[in-house]
């Protein structure tokens, strides 16, 4: 069956997403040119690895790139409020300027464990670059790193959403668009 089938509702299209990472990606680039120290963007697996590539394609700097992986959602909708991280980074980040990449914030869980992992490494800053923010479901205050900035592509409604990265079970990361699925779907 074709996975459109299982999509209520398409919140932001391949080409909204498209424009969107590009902005983001031009902003970033004005705000690093000057920066002294290299810049690292680190994706977080598995949900990033469709936003960062098309991100990092498009920053007009030098650019490292690794990935980290923090995991709390198993195979369910609710964070299982303690991110565990099942693999670190392959890059030294100390003295370097970090942006975080990530698919949403939700609870904000993920990245308060990331953020606090980055600066223990000596990153100068902690950036965070999120296709998606859910402020509706906070549930910790981010403080970011040094000179770190914050970057948003969307505000989410509240909503469990997949596609372009994110998953249900594991499935749907490969929606080149975000949507919601179909209530039956999630039971
Ligand atoms: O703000 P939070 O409530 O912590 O939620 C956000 C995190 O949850 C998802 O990851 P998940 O644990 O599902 O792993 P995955 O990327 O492998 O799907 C998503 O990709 C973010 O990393
Ligand atoms: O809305 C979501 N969708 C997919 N994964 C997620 N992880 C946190 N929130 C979400
Ligand atoms: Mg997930």
């Amino acid at each position: 069956m074709a996975l459109d089938a299982d999509i209520e509702t398409v919140l932001w299209t391949e080409a909204d997403i498209a424009t969107r990472v590009a902005e983001l990606a031009s902003q970033i680039s004005d705000d690093f040119l000057g920066a002294s120290s290299p810049l690292v963007a680190v994706g977080v697996a598995t949900g990033a690895f469709l936003f960062l590539a098309d991100v990092v394609r498009r920053i007009k700097l030098p650019v490292e790139v690794d990935f980290i992986r923090a995991e709390s959602y198993g195979a369910g909708t609710e964070s299982s409020g303690a991110p565990r991280i099942s693999c670190d980074l392959k890059i030294d980040v100390a003295g370097k300027h970090v942006i975080l990449v990530e698919d949403i914030v939700d609870t904000g869980n993920t990245l308060l464990c990331l953020i606090a992992h980055l600066k223990s490494k000596g990153a100068s800053s902690v950036s965070v670059c999120t296709l998606l923010n859910k402020p509706a479901r906070r549930k910790v205050e981010l403080k970011l790193v040094g000179e770190g900035k914050f970057y948003c592509g969307f505000e989410c409604p509240d909503y469990f959403v997949v596609g372009y990265g994110m998953d249900f079970a594991e499935l749907y990361r490969n929606l080149p668009y975000v949507g919601v699925l179909k209530p039956e779907m999630y039971k």
